[in-house]
C-alpha cells in the first residue's frame, strides 16, 4: 500500500487571507504610540542630552589638557569632566530605561488591542482561521514592535534631527561638496530604497512560518493521544521542524538585506569622503576654498556615518515593524462581534421561557461551500421539549449556531420571542440562553471555575444544586479538593461522561430562558442518562428546551419532535405520530429497535 504523502497530511492551513488594503504600518504604529507620545519624547531627549554630554567631553579634555602644559588649575575641569561622566551613565541609563518601558507600553497597547479582537472574533471568521497562527500574532508578531519603536521611530527621531543639523551645518561651509555629498547619499538611499522591500516580504515570511509553527505544534499538542495512538510523532515533529527552519531561513534572508542596506550605506560614505576629497581638493587649488574648509567639510562627513546608520537601520528595522504590523491588521480586518456595551444582565429567576421560530431559513457557512439549510420552518412555542433528529449532517447543529448568532442565515429569518436574532443585543439574547455543544469543552482550571463559567455571580446553594441534579455530588466527593480541584487541560482529568455533566450543569446554573443541548449525554451510562432525562424533563416545564439526539430512545417522551433531512425539516410531531406519519423517523427508530407500534 502506497504510504501517504507527508505534505498532504500535515502542511498546515494557510493564515487568514491578507486584510485588504489597510492604513499604512507607521499609521497604525503611531496608534500604538499615541498613548506613550509623552513619554517615547522624554526618551528621545534623555538620549539626545546623553549624545550631548558625550560630545561635550573631548572639549573639556581638550582644556585640561591645555591647562595642564600651561601648568594652570585643572580642578575646575576634572570636576567638569567627572560631572560630564556621571551624567552621561545617569542620563544614558534613564533615557534607556525610559525608551525600553515606552517600547514595552507600545507592545502592551498592541496586545490588549488585538486580545480585544480575537476574543470577539465572528465564529465565522475564527472557521477559516488556526488558533495556533492567531496566538502567534498575539505573541510574537507584537513582540516587534518593541524594537520598532526604539530603533526605527525613535532612531528615525534621533538620527534625522542629528542627519539634518549637519547638513546645515556643512551648507555654511561649501554648498559645492555640499551637493557632492547629496548626490552620493542619494544615489545610495536609491539603492537601499530597492533593497527594504525585500526585508518586509522574508520577514512577512519568517513570522507566517513562525504562525505556521503556532498552528502545527497547537495541532499535536491539542490531539497529543491521538498523535501518539497514530504513531505520527515523527511526521508532526517533521512538520513543526519545517516551520521552524522556514522561520529561519526567512530572517536570515531579512538579515542578508539588511546587512547589505547598512554596507551601502557605509560604502556611500566612504566613497561621499573619496569624492569630496576629490573634488575638494580641486577647489583648494583653484583658490575656490581654504585648506582649513576642506578639513572641517570632511570632517562633518565624517559625522553623518553614525547618524546615516541609524536611518538606515530605523528603515530596516521599520520594514520588520511593518511586516508583523500587516500581520495583527490583518486579524484586525477579520469580522468580529460588537464590543459589550456592559456586563449581561443575569436572567431573573422565573424569567418567561422563551420561543424559537425558523422562518424559510437558507444557510451556507461561507460564499464558496455548499448550501446547509435549504429553507428551514419551524415553530417551538414557550416551555416544553423539542427534540431535533435526523442523519448526521442533515443541518441540527446549525440550527443551534445559528440561534446562538454564531452565523446569520443567508435569507430567512431566526426569532427569538418573535425578534429576529439580528436585532437583539448580542449579550441579551446569548444571556437567555444555555448552550452545551457537541463534545463541550471543559476548560483549564478548578471544577468551580467551570460550573461558575456561564453565571459567575451564581450562589454557593445554586452551585449546590446544580451539581446535585446533574449527579456530579460523587465525582466532587472523590476528587482530592472537590469543587476546587484543577480538572486540567480540556478536562483531561474528567471521564467523557463527567465532562458532558459538567457542561450541563454549567448551562443549567445560566437558569436561561431558552436551553440547547447538543447531544449532551451521548457519553452518559445508562442511569446518569435516565437521571439526567428525568432533570431535563423538569427543566422543560419552566424553560424551552431544544435537544439534537441520535439516541432516539431519549426523545422519545418529547413534546415535539422535528425530523431533519439533508437540511430541510421533514416532518413535526411527537413520537407516536412521526412513527406513523414520518418514513424517515419509522426508520431510524426500527433501525434503534425502538417499539413503533
Ligand atoms: N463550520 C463549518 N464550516 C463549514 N461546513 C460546516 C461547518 N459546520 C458544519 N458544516 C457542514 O454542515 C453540514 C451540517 O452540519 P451539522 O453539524 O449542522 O449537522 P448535524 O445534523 O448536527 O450532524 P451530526 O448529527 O453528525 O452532528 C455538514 O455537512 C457539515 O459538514
Amino acid at each position: 500500500m502506497a504510504t501517504p504523502s507527508t505534505d498532504d497530511a500535515t502542511v498546515p492551513p494557510a493564515p487568514p487571507a491578507a486584510a485588504p488594503s489597510g492604513p499604512p504600518a507607521w499609521r497604525v504604529l503611531l496608534d500604538y504610540v499615541r498613548p506613550h507620545r509623552g513619554a517615547l519624547l522624554a526618551g528621545a531627549l534623555l538620549s539626545l542630552v546623553t549624545s550631548a554630554t558625550g560630545l561635550a567631553l573631548p572639549l573639556v579634555a581638550r582644556g585640561l589638557i591645555e591647562n595642564l602644559s600651561d601648568n594652570g588649575p585643572i580642578g575646575a575641569a576634572l570636576l567638569l569632566m567627572s560631572v560630564l561622566v556621571l551624567a552621561n551613565a545617569g542620563v544614558g541609563a534613564l533615557g534607556s530605561y525610559v525608551l525600553q518601558r515606552t517600547a514595552e507600553s507600545v507592545v502592551l497597547t498592541a496586545r490588549r488591542s488585538l486580545i480585544g479582537f480575537l476574543i470577539r472574533l465572528r465564529v465565522s471568521a475564527v472557521d477559516g482561521t488556526e488558533p495556533g497562527d492567531l496566538l502567534s500574532r498575539a505573541t510574537s508578531d507584537t513582540t516587534l514592535l518593541r524594537a520598532m519603536t526604539t530603533n526605527s521611530l525613535v532612531g528615525l527621531g534621533t538620527g534625522g534631527l542629528t542627519l539634518v543639523a549637519t547638513l546645515v551645518m556643512m551648507c555654511f561651509v561649501d554648498l559645492v561638496l555640499l551637493g557632492v555629498t547629496l548626490a552620493v547619499i542619494t544615489l545610495a538611499a536609491v539603492v537601499i530604497g530597492l533593497i527594504v522591500p525585500a526585508i518586509n516580504r522574508a520577514s512577512k515570511r519568517a513570522q507566517e512560518s513562525v504562525g505556521q509553527m503556532g498552528a502545527a505544534l497547537e495541532r499535536v499538542l491539542g490531539a497529543l493521544r491521538t498523535v501518539k495512538a497514530s504513531g505520527a510523532e515523527g511526521r508532526e515533529e517533521e512538520t513543526v521542524r519545517r516551520a521552524a527552519e522556514a522561520s529561519w531561513r526567512e530572517s536570515v534572508r531579512a538579515a542578508k538585506w539588511s546587512a547589505l542596506a547598512g554596507n551601502t550605506a557605509g560604502l556611500s560614505m566612504q566613497f561621499a569622503f573619496i569624492t569630496v576629497l576629490a573634488v575638494g581638493g580641486a577647489r583648494v587649488a583653484t583658490d575656490a576654498i581654504s585648506v582649513g574648509t576642506l578639513v572641517a567639510f570632511l570632517l562633518y562627513v565624517f559625522y553623518l556615518m553614525a547618524p546615516i546608520q541609524e536611518v538606515v537601520q530605523a528603515v530596516t528595522q521599520y520594514q520588520v515593524g511593518a511586516a508583523a504590523i500587516s500581520r495583527i491588521q490583518e486579524v484586525a480586518a477579520l469580522p468580529a462581534e460588537p464590543a459589550p456595551r456592559g456586563a449581561a444582565r443575569p436572567v431573573p429567576a422565573g424569567a418567561a421561557p422563551a420561543s424559537v421560530t425558523f422562518e424559510g431559513v437558507r444557510f451556507r457557512y461561507g460564499p464558496e461551500l455548499p448550501e446547509i439549510h435549504h429553507g428551514v420552518d419551524f415553530v417551538v412555542p414557550p416551555r416544553g421539549l423539542t427534540a431535533f433528529v435526523g442523519p448526521s449532517g442533515a443541518g441540527k447543529t446549525t440550527v443551534f449556531s445559528l440561534i446562538e448568532r454564531f452565523y446569520d442565515p443567508t435569507d430567512g429569518r431566526v426569532l427569538v420571542d418573535g425578534v429576529d436574532v439580528a436585532e437583539w443585543d448580542l449579550l441579551e439574547l446569548r444571556a437567555a440562553i444555555g448552550y452545551v455543544e457537541q463534545d463541550a469543552p471543559v476548560l483549564s482550571g478548578t471544577l468551580r471555575e467551570n460550573l461558575l463559567f456561564g453565571a459567575p455571580e451564581s450562589d454557593e446553594d445554586a452551585l449546590r444544586e446544580a451539581v446535585r441534579t446533574t449527579r456530579l455530588d460523587g465525582l466532587v466527593a472523590r476528587l482530592p479538593d472537590g469543587l476546587d480541584t484543577v480538572v486540567g487541560h480540556r478536562g483531561t482529568k474528567l471521564s467523557g461522561g463527567e465532562r458532558q455533566r459538567v457542561a450541563i450543569a454549567r448551562a443549567l446554573l445560566r437558569r436561561p430562558r431558552l436551553l440547547l443541548l447538543d447531544e449532551a449525554t451521548s457519553q452518559l451510562d445508562a442511569v446518569n442518562e435516565a437521571a439526567l432525562r428525568d432533570t431535563v424533563a423538569e427543566v422543560a416545564r419552566d424553560t424551552t428546551v431544544l435537544v439534537v439526539a441520535h439516541r432516539l430512545s431519549t426523545v422519545t417522551s418529547a413534546d415535539r419532535i422535528v425530523v431533519m433531512d439533508a437540511g430541510r425539516v421533514q416532518a413535526v410531531g411527537t413520537h407516536r405520530e412521526l412513527v406513523a406519519g414520518s418514513p424517515l423517523y419509522a426508520e431510524l427508530a426500527a433501525t434503534q429497535f425502538l417499539a413503533t407500534a
